[in-house]
């Protein structure tokens, strides 16, 4: 009836229209009811379609409140900026876009310095030469900026000036970033450069769109509609990477398939890196060792045989030809089954160096990855240090050996890798897994920027005090030319991106931290919040404490006390604590890492056991030997404990295991408590979006506990503590549960 009314059986066809924003209806001949309808359909359906969704992550520049607006509008009214390259545009639009959106107007263009302008430049611009030297903007790097206020005529104006175009964009970023939190323009003086040359995202993206360890959806990279189609998507992702500063990104998976570097791929990933280019973001390919025998038909894939040297030099020329600014190679070698120079009993130098040497004349760079790891009955913990130091001083210069931060496999907490600090002659740079395989994935809530920080700001003492995981990559302490810094990255084609609304801040706090390792992980939990959901005082205290102890709680119900790998073997989501296959690699077993029996839990790694303490630098040697002195957050990674060893707060063993998991638990409701009480003061959809996955987090919080405890109680033969709630479950029943990861997410 209604539908009649307003001539709905008129409509032919309804098309939106990207480039306009709105809705283009075509009817049959009765028209009478058009303009209503047009105008009902323009105003519904937007807001049907886009209701706040995750979307924009942080970029959404919402409207601030109108006296701080009026502030800013009365310091900004005039802009100085010659958008004459690609860059530059970008920079230009996206300031005008934030401006219109934070304060509802745009600057005007002046080419006349004159009060309340904004000077935007390189010393290529006469406005910009007027106020700065080549010296003082020497310590800004290629990619860094100056953003200050400076003093004109008895006035503030404002100066954004880099030695290169892409300094420019990130400074706009920056800007922007300030006036979102509402701090003041008068006293701005930042001068930046970013702490690691390159700040690279790793895809594990498969050429037939899955993702391994994905959990936010396809891959965004649409290879069968490339390089004829061009997903909006793409430029949108450059955006966004450029306003958190990451410079590169590996576009396909570790686990590489030849296939890559085709000629019919290689052509698509040209389009993606052309896309990329003004946003300052370089194209890398993960490679398959065996791609000269597997795609170039060579009957071997030797490193030291001149054909296969041959081959890669020719596939460097021609991907050079494709993609001048080519970042280089990620590589996955001797690794779960992955092809690589031991094949042919070469060393990971030597396949390295070949490779480095194709792409040398380029000026691109190798990232050698050293998760590497045999059955072969050491402590799979100590294996990549085995078998990388004595190669230190081995690799070329372009090459750089990425090393997850922990020794084992992005477990809620690890130890950082002795790695760190122990090649003082080899670039390294630290990998993080940024998609939560371990922590998770796309249902449990949890902020990554405490666990990124805690490796970062680790001591690895190799030079003394202060020789920071932080310091040992990013040059200050070798001075190496090449720095670089990797995370997994968790984006998909799901509306939100991440999977999780939350999982949006660990690519966030990732970027940040890369660009500057000396941000505090809670400062940028406070930038993400108040530019993604709100920048109510409550709003972000309560949300950003929350999200501050959201990595810890994770660690107290998964894994506490330096436990370790309690995950199901293959989907690494739920406890399976107890899982045992038989004829199953041993060290992917969880039993392998909590080596639980009636005498106690944990892996002695001391000197009297695997010795992987042997690894670290002095004095962590010693402080992770003795139980005293060890660190309790890493208890039961380096030793092997009585179920009734007393700690320091009189608890046994046992008992503070049971406190520790149910704490875990009691974080969670926390959480949700925390969460409810932010009902109104943000959009709807992504309240109950988060209320409920944080409802699905307490119910498998729970089953975490109950797993873990019920199932070491029938080692430890002790009672849960009087004052802790009891599991809900039992564990037989626990151990029978087939757990299916595709039904979960
Ligand atoms: C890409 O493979 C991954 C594998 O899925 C994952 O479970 C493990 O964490 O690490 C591997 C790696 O880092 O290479």
């Amino acid at each position: 009836m209604w539908a009649q009314k307003v001539g709905f059986q008129n409509i032919k066809k309804v098309i939106y229209n990207y480039k306009k924003g709105s809705f283009e209806v075509t009817y049959r001949p009765e028209q009478n009811m058009r303009p209503i309808l047009v105008l009902v359909l323009s105003i519904l359906i937007p807001i049907f379609i886009f209701a706040e969704d995750g979307s924009e992550l942080w970029l959404r520049y919402k409207a601030l409140p109108v006296a701080l607006s009026k502030e800013y509008s009365q310091q900004l009214q005039f802009i100085t900026f010659e958008t004459n390259s690609p860059t530059r545009k970008i920079a230009g639009a996206e300031l005008e876009k934030a401006l219109k959106g934070m304060l509802g107007r745009v600057l005007s263009k002046s080419r006349k310095i004159q009060e309340k302008t904004i000077i935007i430049g390189t010393l290529e611009d006469k406005s910009v030469r007027q106020f700065i030297s080549a010296d003082t903007l020497c310590v800004c790097g290629d990619e860094g900026f100056i953003l200050k206020s400076v003093d004109f005529k008895g006035d503030k104006i404002l100066l954004l000036a880099a030695n290169q175009d892409i300094g420019l964009l990130y400074g706009v970023f920056e800007l922007i970033r300030q006036i979102q939190q509402g701090h003041q323009l008068s006293n701005l003086n930042l001068k930046e450069k970013p702490s690691y040359n390159r700040r690279i995202l790793n895809h594990w993206d498969n050429l037939d769109g899955t993702v391994e360890r994905g959990y936010a959806g396809h891959s965004i990279w649409k290879w069968d509609e490339l390089p004829e189609k061009i997903s909006p998507k793409y430029e949108f992702y450059a955006q966004a990477n450029a306003s958190i500063g990451i410079n590169g990104t590996v576009l396909n998976n570790v686990n590489a398939s030849p296939k890559i570097l085709s000629d019919e791929y290689l052509r698509k990933v040209k389009v993606l890196a052309d896309i990329f280019r003004p946003y300052g973001i370089r194209v890398y390919l993960a490679v398959n060792f065996s791609s000269p025998a597997k795609l170039g038909g060579l009957p071997t894939s030797d490193p030291l045989d001149e054909k296969v040297q041959d081959w890669w030099k020719k596939k460097a020329d021609e991907i050079y030809n494709l993609i001048p600014d080519f970042g280089g190679f990620l590589v996955k070698a001797n690794s779960e089954g992955l092809p690589g120079p031991q094949d042919f009993g070469r060393t990971h130098a030597d396949g390295a160096n070949m490779l480095a040497d194709a792409l040398a004349p380029h000026n691109g760079i190798v990232m050698w990855r050293a998760f590497v790891y045999h059955p072969d009955g050491d402590d799979r913990a100590k294996q990549a240090y085995k078998e990388f130091t004595p190669l230190d001083g081995k690799f070329r210069s372009n090459v750089i050996i990425q090393v997850k931060n922990g020794p084992i496999d992005f477990q809620p907490r690890e130890p950082f890798s002795p790695l760190f600090g122990a090649m003082k002659n080899t670039n390294l740079m630290p990998e993080f897994q940024i998609t939560k395989e371990y922590l998770g994935m796309n249902t449990h809530l949890a902020y990554l920027g405490p666990l990124f920080e805690e490796c970062l700001d680790a001591d690895t003492y190799v030079l003394g005090k202060n020789s920071t995981v932080a310091r040992v990559t990013d040059g200050s302490l070798f001075r190496n030319k090449v720095t670089a810094i990797a995370g997994v990255a968790n984006i998909g084609e799901d509306v939100n991106w991440c999977g999780h609304q939350f999982n949006q801040a660990n690519w966030y706090v990732f970027g940040r931290l890369a660009w500057n390792n000396k941000l505090s992980s809670g400062e940028i939990a406070t930038e993400w919040i108040e530019q993604t959901f709100s920048r109510d005082p409550e709003f972000v205290s309560e949300v950003g404490s929350m999200m501050m102890q959201s990595r810890e709680a994770v660690v107290n119900y998964m894994t506490p006390m330096g436990l370790h790998h309690l995950m199901g073997w293959d989907h690494h989501y739920g406890p399976e604590p107890w899982c045992a296959i038989p004829n199953a690699r041993p060290d992917w077993m969880p039993s392998y890492y909590h080596k639980a029996d009636s005498a106690g839990i944990g892996f002695d790694r001391t000197s009297t056991g695997s010795n992987a303490v042997g690894q670290y630098a002095e004095p962590l040697r010693s402080l992770y030997e003795n139980v005293a002195t060890c660190a309790e957050i890493y208890l039961l990674w380096f030793h092997h404990l009585s179920w009734n060893y007393i700690l320091p707060n009189g608890n046994n063993l046992w008992d503070e295991l049971c406190y520790k998991y149910s704490s875990g638990v009691n974080s969670v409701k926390s959480f949700q408590k925390t969460w409810d009480n932010q009902e109104g003061k943000i959009d709807e959809e992504r309240f109950r979006e988060v209320q409920q996955k944080l409802a699905i987090q307490e119910k498998e919080a729970v089953w975490w506990r109950d797993a873990c405890l019920l199932y070491f109680q029938t080692f430890s033969n002790k009672p849960i503590p009087e004052k802790l709630d009891r599991p809900i479950h039992q564990l037989d029943e626990l151990k029978k549960q087939k757990f299916n990861l595709k039904n979960h997410n």
